[in-house]
């Protein structure tokens, strides 16, 4: 599990380690300084090259001042410009340093930036850091402008001035940096949309700060990289297909078998034992041929879209034998839909997936999730939640973590909000965050993929909000395998599926 964080928990991880632990601030600024200049080094011809570093007047600045003198240090050709004047005390200590060492350092002039900007080849962004915290505007936004409009290699300071370390938003205008080098975790700015454009590729330097300081705080957002396939559940030698478990998938009205089919089909990729489709009577010969390995249960509607009720016999029993249940998958937004969801949500004592069909369906009728038994997780993409939440696509897309935790909370569930970083929560503030998927997996029927890795993740043991994380990552992961081998062009479904075998035959 890898700790993202704000600004602000930041602020206080660095104030415990200076305050409370007694690491002197200047000693970790120089440590951040050398994990940049670590950076500049590994450039193939640093030694022909120039560096020009733009600073403000925090810390960041301060940063960008050390970065400078051990440059010069090192006889690399270097300009250093303060963009202002009201310096932290640390930044008044490293400029104290430079002039010590009759290294120039300019003041803020229009010309003279251009000038250093044009001969340059390299610019180390040290403007604003995690203190950021209003629109940027005058002569800083004329800067970050200069420098976005020349072609250079840009390296920013903990993360590119302008965007914000806490929801990735632009403030006005921000750098557009080649390389984002930051300390100690990531900053959720790094990560998020639009600012991971911004960042480009993050790198994180380890400055001291002690374990106890990330320890002593609660920590809600989280990501994962490879090593969470670790968390895959164990397959004992000694089982049966029992061993892992039941889904029940109820998805595919007429004509939309195909949604059940790759739901189906991923709940069986990722290892579930036994997956048992619930369809509708049209759809029976289809799913049988294309996927032999379910069990397949029908359902039939009457002439006014209603449920034909004798369906309900054998419900009872796939109800009761399943250890998790997805819902929703294609089974459009008839009376149908919403008697087998209620039903679902009134009698099942296991772990309920809803997804598409199930969450428009909900969307006109919230209530019916208020007081379930058991734990509920909703996989919407913006569009489902804008209609759950009845606000636009833009207030969803815009607010994300936001949006995903009010859910949560109001209504005691898990909440995968489906974007190109998705975000996982539950009720207790967990945000997971995640970084795998590409944009060939914006592709029709993608959704229902994930839908079937988390149900079969769930059967075979895994607790609901690990599980919805985990599937999440892995859903990402066979995404960018998939990628390699047919491209974002070609990228279907069904390739996503058929990269999951890749992603988790680890050993
Ligand atoms: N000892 C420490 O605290 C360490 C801090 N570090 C660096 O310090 C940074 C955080 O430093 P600070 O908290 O001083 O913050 P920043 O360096 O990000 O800058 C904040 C300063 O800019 C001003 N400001 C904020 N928004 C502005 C705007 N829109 N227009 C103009 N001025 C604006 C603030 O008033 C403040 O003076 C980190 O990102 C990191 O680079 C690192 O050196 C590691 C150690
Ligand atoms: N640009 C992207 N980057 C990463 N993941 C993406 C991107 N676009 C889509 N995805 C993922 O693909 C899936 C699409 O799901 P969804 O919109 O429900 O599709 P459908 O309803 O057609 O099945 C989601 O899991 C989403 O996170
Ligand atoms: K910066």
């Amino acid at each position: 599990m890898i700790k993202l964080v704000t600004g602000e928990e930041m602020q206080l991880i660095d104030s415990y380690t200076i305050k409370e632990i007694g690491i002197p601030s200047m000693v970790l600024m120089e440590r951040a300084a050398l994990g940049i200049v670590d950076h500049i080094l590994k450039r193939k011809h640093i030694e022909n090259e120039k560096v020009f570093i733009l600073c403000g007047s925090g810390n960041n600045g301060g940063d960008g001042l050390a970065i400078g003198r051990l440059l010069g240090n090192k006889g690399i050709r270097t300009n250093i410009m303060l963009l202002s004047e009201n310096y932290t005390q640390e930044t008044s200590m490293q400029l104290k340093i430079l002039q010590n060492l009759n290294i120039k350092v300019d003041k803020y002039d229009a010309d003279q930036l251009k000038k250093y900007i044009s001969e340059s080849d390299l610019i180390i962004d040290a403007i604003f850091g995690t203190g950021l915290t209003r629109e940027v505007i005058g002569h800083y936004k004329d800067t970050i402008q200069c420098v976005n409009n020349e072609d250079k290699f840009v390296i920013s300071v903990d993360i590119p001035s302008g965007i914000c370390s806490k929801s990735g938003k632009v403030l006005g205008v921000a750098i557009k940096a080649n390389l984002t080098v930051t300390f100690g975790l990531n900053k959720l700015g790094n990560v998020l949309y639009p600012g991971t454009l911004y960042a480009s590729k993050t790198n994180i330097v380890d400055i001291g700060f002690p374990k106890r300081a990330y320890d002593s705080r609660m920590l809600k957002h989280f990501t994962f990289d490879e090593n969470a396939l670790q968390k895959l559940p164990k397959r004992e030698a000694r089982s049966n297909k029992g061993t892992f478990g039941k889904v029940l998938v109820i998805a595919g009205a007429i004509n939309m078998s195909g949604a059940a089919f790759l739901s189906a089909m991923a709940a069986y990729k990722i290892g579930g034992g036994l997956v048992n489709i619930m369809t509708h009577e049209e759809n029976r010969v289809i799913i049988q041929t294309s996927i032999p390995e379910a069990i397949v249960t029908t359902f039939n509607t009457l002439d006014n879209k209603e449920l034909d009720k004798t369906c309900f016999i054998e419900f009872k029993s796939s109800i009761k034998d399943a250890n998790v249940i997805v819902i929703g998958p294609g089974l459009s937004q008839c009376k149908a839909t919403k008697e087998l969801l209620e039903y679902v949500i009134r009698h099942s004592k296991v772990p309920i997936i809803i997804d598409a069909d199930g969450l428009n369906v909900l969307s006109n009728e919230l209530s019916l999730i208020k007081e379930h038994q058991v734990e509920i997780i909703i996989t919407p993409h913006p569009g489902e939640m804008s209609r759950l939440l009845g606000v636009s696509i833009k207030e969803v897309t815009e607010n994300l973590i936001e949006n995903a935790n009010f859910i949560s909370k109001k209504y005691n569930i898990i909440c995968a909000l489906k974007d190109a970083r998705t975000i996982v929560t539950n009720p207790f503030d967990d945000v997971y965050i995640n970084t795998s998927g590409n944009n060939g997996m914006a592709t029709a029927g993608a959704g229902d993929v994930l839908t079937g890795i988390i149900s079969g993740l769930i059967a075979q043991g895994l607790r609901p909000y690990e599980a919805t994380c985990l599937g999440v990552y892995l859903h990402g992961l066979s995404g960018d395998k998939a990628k390699e081998r047919v491209g974002v062009y070609s990228m279907m479904a069904r390739d996503i599926i058929e990269e999951i075998s890749k992603v988790t035959n680890i050993n």
